[in-house]
């Protein structure tokens, strides 16, 4: 059975006349990316794409949160935001105005002072934007995050470039966009200019309300074709990630000694599946711990026999574009090396450069060190070579 809305998807009601209350629109049939759900709904890094910034709302401390979705999707909705607090359900429209419209008009028993308006199409709401929007709502009644054009812009038609259009004041405009509640809901009540608006700065526009602008975020930005949901298009973070690894491998005569993919003279080299590099190891540890990909192991099994004696160059290069396919890029690597023997010093400088040859980066990105643990347990005596590992990867 269809459940009545509006209705709560949290059995606690939400806290009422609340500063800053939000409305994400949800209620698009998303047909320019097609899928078998509207957008909205598909799963994107593990998660509905709505409950991104639904979480992120929730998480800047904005309630309650009215989100308007498609007849016929109330289940899966509910499914998509459940255990979410503050979350009330409405029917949207026909149009993105309408199912604001309709949005705004469920706030209205309990009004709050302001309102966001959001769409659930943009995943990464960066809470400086939130703070940026709501902080101007202290002086203006409308708010809207923008970016500057940084391309050239022409008008064009029939594939031919018609005319140059001056980019000079023109900006990207996107959500959420902020109002004095009681001003936006009398703005869209009045609006007569029709099904569909560009966007509510538009309607505020039309009833005479000034809206000043604020500094958006290049994550910001719409998922609007089928390519915008893959990985690389979009990262799921607006934050730098840190990875941590580590890895230790017995030293044993006969065997050749690699170390951050470069061939070392020793009396003794180390054993393993592959060629052993246990720097190189931590190293593709650290890189996976970034991305949350899991461990060296996961991709490349000790008992497959693909990879007996494999040079672990490899290893790291797959790790380095597991990074890039994440939506990220390699901002530094920081590897330390823990024996009595060989000396490292004298290689330092031929590490750092294989290992910043393998990941592409420049040589400033990459830190190689090492240091003894004075003779001490087991690479004190000589049993052994351990390396650890540190990365930081950026959002790309
Ligand atoms: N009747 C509508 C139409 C759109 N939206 C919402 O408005 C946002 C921005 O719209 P858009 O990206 O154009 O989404 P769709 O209308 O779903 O996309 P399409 O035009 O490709 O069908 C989306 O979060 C969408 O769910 C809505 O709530 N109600
Ligand atoms: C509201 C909006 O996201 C602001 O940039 C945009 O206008 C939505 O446009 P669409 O044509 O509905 O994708």
């Amino acid at each position: 059975m269809t459940p009545t809305l509006p209705l709560s998807c949290d059995p606690a009601q939400p806290p009422a006349n609340t500063p800053v209350a939000a409305i994400v629109v949800a209620a698009g049939k998303g047909l320019r990316a097609g899928g078998t759900v509207p957008k909205q709904f598909a799963l994107w890094h593990g998660k509905p794409l709505v409950r991104h910034s639904v979480e992120s709302l929730i998480s800047a401390g904005i309630a309650p949160i009215v989100v308007a979705i498609p007849q016929g999707w109330e289940t899966v909705a509910a499914a998509a935001l459940q255990e979410l607090p503050g979350i009330v359900f409405v029917h949207g429209g026909a149009t993105r105005r309408e199912s604001v419209a309709l949005a705004l008009e469920a706030l209205a028993e309990d009004a709050p002072a302001h309102v966001l308006i959001h769409d659930a199409a943009r995943p990464i709401l960066p809470r400086a934007v939130i703070e940026g929007l709501v902080a101007a709502l202290e002086t203006a009644p409308g708010a809207i995050p923008v970016l500057p054009v940084v391309d050239s812009v022409v008008r064009g038609s029939d594939g031919l470039r018609r005319a140059a259009v001056e980019r000079d004041g023109l900006y990207r405009v996107q959500t959420p966009q902020a109002f004095d509640y009681a001003a936006i809901l009398a703005a869209h009540r009045g609006w007569t200019g029709g099904a569909e608006a560009g966007d509510d700065a538009q309607v505020a526009e039309a009833a005479g309300l000034p809206v000043t602008l604020v500094p958006g975020d290049e994550a910001l930005r719409k998922v609007t074709f089928a390519s915008d949901l893959e990985t690389a298009a979009m990262p799921v973070s607006t934050f730098p990630r840190t990875g941590m690894g580590f890895d230790v491998h017995r030293l044993v005569a006969g065997e050749e000694l690699w170390l951050c993919g470069v061939k070392i003279d020793h009396s003794k080299g180390l054993a393993g599946h592959s060629d052993a590099d246990v720097a190189i190891h931590a190293l593709v540890d650290a890189l996976l711990g970034a991305i949350a990909a899991g461990d060296i192991g996961d991709h490349f099994s000790p008992s497959d026999p693909q990879w007996k004696g494999a040079s672990s160059d490899r290893f790291l290069a797959h790790a380095a574009k597991l990074v890039t396919q994440s939506g990220h890029a390699i901002a530094h690597v920081d590897v330390t090396i823990i024996c009595e023997a060989p000396k490292i010093g004298p290689h330092k400088a031929a590490m750092r450069a294989r290992l910043a040859e393998i990941l592409h980066l420049p040589l400033e990105c990459v830190s190689v060190k090492a240091t003894t643990t004075e003779r001490l347990g087991t690479t004190g005596r000589g049993e052994g070579i351990a390396a650890q590992a540190v990365a930081t990867v950026v959002p790309q």
